[in-house]
């Protein structure tokens, strides 16, 4: 009996399950490219995971599988048990570009708005929304400039505070920050840390680069190319909250040497 409880507890643990998932594309001339061979993935509620590996492993392709932009040639995602689509429908995810794709003519606090609006949320509502969000992401100051007013950093900001704004239960990220200069993606580092703390959503965030991947997450699920395959999830024991002298630790230096070495195929 405790043993039937205990499963149970952990299945309701689990947020989303990939289940033996690949996907293939026709390259140019007509070949199959198998993007994603036989994925298999839990990710529980909550969790920070990062997809790591180098151009071409399918880390996007198993992103946009989880949102419902993609349908995989065979096996399943399952989120809370529903399809992705259904979580689609439900409006349940937060996607995060690395390009943030703001609207020029529409100032910061509308561009968080936006969504909301879509969402039909209430002009009140719409506003103290936007507020808490930018109040969050340190734009308070910012809200009624323009997108072209604001640094690339502050941009990726607004796109954060605007995909958290919708209050998703999963946050997809896909390479937010690998346009940004080393210091200002420091800082957004920490900064997501905190709304991720304060908020407790589920964050999948697709990255090549190891330090960023160690520093954030509490696994790093290695993919390596050709056929896009898992290689190995690395559990990162580092203590949080992280900050920002760990990357000087032995620990860390250890996990991103494990993390390296369990790619297959060649270096990052
Ligand atoms: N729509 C498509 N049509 C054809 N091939 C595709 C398509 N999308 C992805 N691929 C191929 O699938 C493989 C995985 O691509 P994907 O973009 O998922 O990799 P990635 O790890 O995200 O790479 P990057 O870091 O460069 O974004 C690549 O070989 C890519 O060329």
């Amino acid at each position: 009996m405790s043993e039937m409880i205990k499963e149970r507890e952990v299945e309701r643990e689990v947020e989303i399950k990939i289940d033996d998932v690949c996907m293939s594309f026709k390259d140019n001339n007509s070949n199959d490219v198998q993007a994603l061979n036989r994925i298999n993935l839990a990710i529980k509620k909550g969790e920070f995971i990062a997809l790591l590996g180098p151009s071409g492993c399918g880390k996007t392709t198993l992103l946009r599988t989880i949102a419902d932009l993609l349908e995989p040639t065979s096996g399943k995602v399952r989120i809370s048990g529903m399809t992705p689509k259904e979580i689609r429908l439900q409006q349940k995810f937060g996607i995060v570009f690395q390009n943030p794709v703001l609207f020029e003519w529409r100032t910061v606090k509308k561009n968080v708005e936006l969504p909301l609006e879509i969402m039909y949320w209430s002009k009140v509502e719409r506003k103290k929304q936007a507020d808490r969000m930018l109040e969050l992401v340190g734009l308070t100051k910012f809200a009624d400039h323009y997108p072209k007013q604001l640094s690339g950093g502050m941009q990726q900001r607004v796109g954060i505070a605007r995909a958290f704004g919708i209050k998703p239960n999963i946050l997809l990220m896909d390479e937010p920050f690998s346009a940004l200069d080393e210091f200002t993606k420091e800082k957004l580092h920490d900064d997501l840390l905190k709304i991720w703390r304060e908020t407790n959503k589920t964050v999948i965030f697709v990255t090549h680069n190891i330090q960023e991947a160690v520093y954030l997450s509490d696994k790093v699920c290695v993919l390596s190319p050709h056929p896009g395959r898992l290689s190995a999830v690395v559990e990162i024991d580092l203590p949080r909250p992280r900050t920002i002298g760990m990357k000087d630790s032995i620990q860390f230096t250890e996990l991103v040497a494990k993390v390296r070495n369990s790619f297959e195929g060649g270096s990052l």
